[in-house]
């Protein structure tokens, strides 16, 4: 019989073998991926003994049809009760419309890190000489920053009331027909987000964590975001790990912590991938690294994530990449990416065996050169399958 997921005092997560796991299909491709996602995730399950009991809660278009609200509050409760979830991608209007649905579950449950690992596959084709030296976890703030949403629209009452305060007040002499947006970042926010990496670097294994951040230039939320990163480590962390200027840059077997400006961090991870290993970052930082960073390692058709709060034990489950409304509906994108999310949850629920296995499948089924548009068109002598056919290929190697 299908059972919740909870979580113990002790942070500890109680997963049956037959879980109810809401999942958002999706808006654009979401009816593609979704279902393919789907029938790999249930097949791996099953050769274990377990069973998810999928439960289907609306959200974006199909929710807006459905009930008339684009986020309705059953959907809110049920991710809030069931504890963990996985979701397609949601359409966000550009300069004007809804809010993003996506941020607003993030902040809703306080989702606060947005973990993002980029890892190469073996025969996944990349444009770089050595995708497998790119190892890296991005760990990116998922509740605040510019991302937020706090601005008011140019010529707006709301607008003209801001700029006149801040002219009255600071005498900042911002442009009249201007839009504006505050970006707040956090002691709590930043800390909380740094210690999540550092605690995940320490049950991994990892060599580094570098704090990626632009605090030259805004020096009290980035800058404050790198120094509350560094006074985590020292106060909570200094048996496990060290800041650069603590340890000139020798961590001895500790976990070294060190920092880089967001805008050289773009160049580096491209030409020394191999000296970045878990990254901690704002969250437009890490919106953009994430995207930037699946290119050298196949694209977002392969670039899974989950939203997690580790202390109330939810989480979210999603690709990185968005509804790709262009291919929605024709069967064609790749799956890679929620699948791979699934396996993160997978992971997260201690289903190791069921989500190794996936990966196993996936890497076969690249192996064999069957592959979707996206990767047929980088590599010779592919078979070009559909999204569909490309999980039944996945299917068939478990
Ligand atoms: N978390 C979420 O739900 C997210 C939602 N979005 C939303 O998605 C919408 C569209 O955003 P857009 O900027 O076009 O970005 P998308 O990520 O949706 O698509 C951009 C391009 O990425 C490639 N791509 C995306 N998904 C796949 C896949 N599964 N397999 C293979 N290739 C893929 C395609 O490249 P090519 O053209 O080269 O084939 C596609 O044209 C927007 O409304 C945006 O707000 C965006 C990001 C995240
Ligand atoms: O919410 C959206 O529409 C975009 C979100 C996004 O790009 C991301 O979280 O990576
Ligand atoms: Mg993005």
């Amino acid at each position: 019989m299908a059972e919740k997921i909870t979580m113990s005092p002790d942070g500890t997560l109680n997963v049956p073998n037959d879980p109810i796991i809401p999942f958002i299909e999706g808006d654009g491709i979401g009816v593609d991926i979704w279902p393919a996602a789907r029938l790999v995730m249930d097949a791996a399950a099953k050769k274990y003994g377990k069973n998810v009991a999928w439960k289907e809660v609306l959200a974006g278009e199909k929710a807006f049809k459905e009930t008339g609200s684009w986020l309705p509050e059953e959907t809110v409760s049920d991710f809030r009760d069931l504890l963990i979830g996985i979701k397609g991608p949601l359409t966000t209007p550009i300069g004007g419309g809804i809010r993003s649905l996506n941020v607003a579950l993030r902040q809703i449950l306080d989702l606060y890190v947005c973990l993002r690992p980029v890892r190469w596959f073996q025969g996944v084709p990349s444009p770089v000489l050595h995708p497998e030296k790119v190892d890296m976890v991005i760990f990116r703030e998922n509740t605040e920053d510019v991302y937020a949403g706090y601005e008011f629209e140019e010529g707006s009452e709301n607008a003209k009331k801001l700029l006149e305060f801040l002219r009255e007040e600071f005498g900042w002499d911002i442009r009249r027909d201007s839009g504006v947006g505050v970006k707040p970042v956090s002691e709590t926010g930043s800390k909380r987000l740094v210690r999540a990496a550092v605690e995940y670097a320490k049950a991994r294994n990892r060599k580094s964590v570098t704090l990626v951040h632009k605090g030259n230039i805004m020096k009290y939320t980035e800058g404050a975001f790198r120094n509350w990163g560094y006074e985590v480590v020292r106060d909570e962390f200094s048996n496990i790990a060290v800041g650069w200027d603590d340890c000139g840059g020798d961590p001895g077997d500790k976990i070294l912590v060190k920092d880089a400006i967001a805008d050289i961090t773009l160049q580096q991870v491209l030409t020394r991938p191999d000296e970045f290993d878990v990254i901690a970052t704002l969250n437009l930082n890490g919106d953009y690294l994430s995207d930037a960073l699946a290119a050298q390692v196949g694209g977002i058709g392969i670039a899974p994530g989950g939203n997690i709060n580790y202390v109330t034990g939810h989480g979210i489950f999603e690709a990185t990449h968005g509804t790709a409304p262009k291919y929605a509906g024709q069967d064609k994108v790749n799956p890679g990416s929620v699948l791979l999310s699934g396996v993160m949850m997978f992971e997260h629920l201690g289903w190791q065996e069921a989500a190794d296995d996936i990966v196993k499948a996936l890497e076969a089924t690249i192996g064999d050169k069957i592959v979707t548009y996206d990767f047929a068109r980088l590599m010779k002598g592919a078979t070009e399958v559909k999204c569909s056919e490309f999980a039944s290929a996945i299917v068939d190697r478990l």
